[in-house]
């Protein structure tokens, strides 16, 4: 199961924080980042994170194309709702992209949570069902 995890600028330590915590959690999907949020991830954790673009660069739309080819099913996206983007037609794209295919998007630290415990379910499911 694949799992994209984005933050703005200003969100990155509330994201960072969050995979440190929940890193145990974390190890057993394949993740994806934009490129800036890969970076400081890693840094931080080591978890083993495939690094898009940076989002101002095209990250938000690979990562949206990730979803439009359903190979992506998980979305935490720390946006910084108080600070302008200069690439918010792609942001606005990749929130509308989860809504098509219907992939679960976490857009605050308290949903992330329940969007990780709700795939850390499923991917348990899919456990027991092969065995
Ligand atoms: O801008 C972003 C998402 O819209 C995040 O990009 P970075 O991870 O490269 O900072």
């Amino acid at each position: 199961m694949r799992l994209a995890l984005i933050a703005h600028d200003e969100k990155k330590p509330d994201l960072i924080d969050f995979a440190e915590n929940r890193s145990d959690d974390l190890e057993h999907f394949e993740l994806m980042a934009t490129g800036t949020t890969g970076k400081r991830l890693i840094e931080a954790t080591g978890l083993d994170i495939e690094r898009k673009q940076s989002g101002p660069l095209g990250g938000d739309m690979q990562i949206g194309a990730e979803i439009a080819s359903e190979d992506c099913h998980g979305v935490v996206f720390l946006r910084d709702p108080l600070t302008a983007q200069p690439h918010e037609p792609d942001i606005t794209a990749l929130l509308r992209i989860c809504d098509v295919h219907d992939v679960p998007l976490a857009t605050n630290l308290a949903s992330a949570d329940a969007v990780l415990d709700e795939l850390m379910d499923q991917l348990e499911g899919e456990f027991d069902h092969r065995d």
